[in-house]
């Protein structure tokens, strides 16, 4: 039996509004015996008193949506109550319909997973509905939104296309060696097969630039202890997210904060402040954590400290590199003392205390994130799971063209399409589901 699913589609807490959603065969008669009327008419907007079916008490005033399976976001019949976003009436909306027989609560993702499970869309599109939900920039917004369009999916069917016609070929060969055949028709499938895996290849080579999109890009601040990191992470993030204070050592874990810059997200992090002798074991720890993050990261911002000139911290300089924004700070403390260079790259000035030289730091900052993330209209992949799949597709693809035998090239084949298959959920992902809707938050 289909249980019919309920669950607040929308954010807990106080709100204006808050939409409860329904969705399964049971979908109406739920209606029906909240309102105890007849069923409104389907995606029309209709106001109605909803009360409680065994105590009669009312619950809301309530403006609610009837659809009917399959013009519905789950293909399954769905009810919207849109309600006074108050905790009270939500909980007991909630608790009406789940005393409502054959009515149970939506584990997380599960509307989504019906929609797909029902082809109302495919898995591309379903875990862009989840990044679009989570999208905090416009960039973020923009490549959901292509997504869920269909655009990466698309391009997927399509290359599948592609290869389920080469395939034809190839057993066409296969069935039929002694026809008269125009000679070797698996060899009409090799070129179709190469540019394919060519395609396949640009796709990939495209530095991350769908995922890093969706995560954010990395910046990690470096310095000297008290060269003025955490005052710049402060002023960068507009909050006193890091303590910051005269003595040496104050940092110590690594403190992130989330910055939209342009609409590209960027994830900037605070490090401790490098040097040999630390004063205790958690500031030896939270050296080596600066020093793992500065690897990790995808751009650095390496501080020095203007009130130190002309000594350059050297273990500073040595993490400077093609990705590093060179920072000269406190420069409201040193005079006209002109800029420096550092592998090869004349600094910014700035300062954390006054604000000076903060707004070109951003723009090249920026400069970066754009570089990094920005598309070029083709959409990106951005999943890790979209990436080994394409690579496994990629991989048959080239075993297809050494094949010696059309028996093993058919087999490659088929491999590689399978492989396109998994990514839009055209082929068997059972058991790619759960992980892939897990992620998702209740009421979606
Ligand atoms: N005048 C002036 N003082 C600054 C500036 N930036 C930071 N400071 C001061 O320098 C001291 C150290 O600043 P922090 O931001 O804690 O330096 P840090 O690099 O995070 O230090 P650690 O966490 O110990 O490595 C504090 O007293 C700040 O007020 C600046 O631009 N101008
Ligand atoms: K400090
Ligand atoms: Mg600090």
């Amino acid at each position: 039996m289909i249980h019919t699913i309920f669950a607040l589609a929308t954010a807990p807490g106080r709100a204006g509004v808050a939409v409860v959603r329904v969705s399964g065969p049971a979908s109406g008669d739920a209606l029906a015996a909240l309102t105890a009327k007849a069923l409104p008419r389907p995606r029309e907007a209709t106001l109605v008193k909803l009360r409680d079916p065994t105590s009669g008490e009312v619950l809301d005033d309530a403006l609610v949506l009837y659809f009917i399976a399959p013009r519905s976001f789950t293909g399954e019949d769905v009810v919207e109550l849109h309600l006074h976003g108050g905790r009270a009436v939500v909980a007991g909306v909630v608790e009406a319909l789940g005393a409502l027989p054959g009515l149970r609560v939506a584990e997380p993702g599960e509307f989504t997973r019906r929609a797909f499970e029902n082809g109302k869309l495919d898995l591309t599109e379903a875990e862009a509905v989840a990044d679009l939900v989570d999208a905090e920039t416009s960039a973020q917004r923009r490549q959901a939104l292509r997504q869920m369009e269909g655009a990466l999916g698309t391009l997927y069917d399509g290359w599948r296309d592609r290869l389920t016609r080469s395939l034809a070929h190839i057993e066409a060969d296969i069935d039929f060696p002694d026809e008269d055949l125009p000679s070797g028709v698996s060899d009409a499938a090799r070129p179709v097969l190469a540019t394919l895996a060519a395609e396949i290849d640009a796709h990939l080579d495209d530095n991350g630039r769908g995922e890093r999109l969706r995560e954010g890009l990395h910046i990690a601040i470096v310095g000297a202890p008290n060269a003025g990191k955490s005052s710049l992470l402060n002023a960068l993030a507009r909050r006193e997210a890091a303590i910051v204070s005269a003595r040496a050592g104050t940092t110590r874990d690594v403190i992130e904060v989330h910055l939209d810059l342009g609409g590209y997200p960027v994830v900037l992090a605070d490090t401790a402040g490098l040097r040999e002798a630390a004063a205790d074991e958690v500031e030896e720890e939270g050296i080596r954590r600066a020093r793992d993050r500065a690897a990790r990261a995808d751009v650095k911002v390496a501080v020095f400290d203007a009130t130190a000139l002309p000594a350059l911290d050297p273990a500073t300089v040595a993490l400077v590199d093609g990705d590093t924004v060179v920072v000269l700070n406190k420069t409201d403390l040193s005079g006209d003392s002109g800029g420096i260079v550092v592998g090869g790259q004349s600094g910014l000035t700035v300062s954390a205390r006054t604000g000076d030289g903060l707004a070109a730091l951003e723009q090249r900052l920026t400069a970066f994130a754009a570089d990094r993330l920005a598309g070029s209209g083709v959409p990106a992949l951005t999943r890790a799971r979209h990436r080994s799949a394409l690579e496994e597709c990629r991989d048959a693809l080239r075993r297809a063209l050494g094949a010696p035998l059309p028996e093993l090239m058919a087999e490659d084949v088929r491999l590689a399409s399978r492989a396109l298959g998994r990514i839009t959920g055209r082929v068997d992902v059972e058991d790619l589901l759960d992980v892939i809707f897990r992620d998702f938050c209740i009421g979606k």
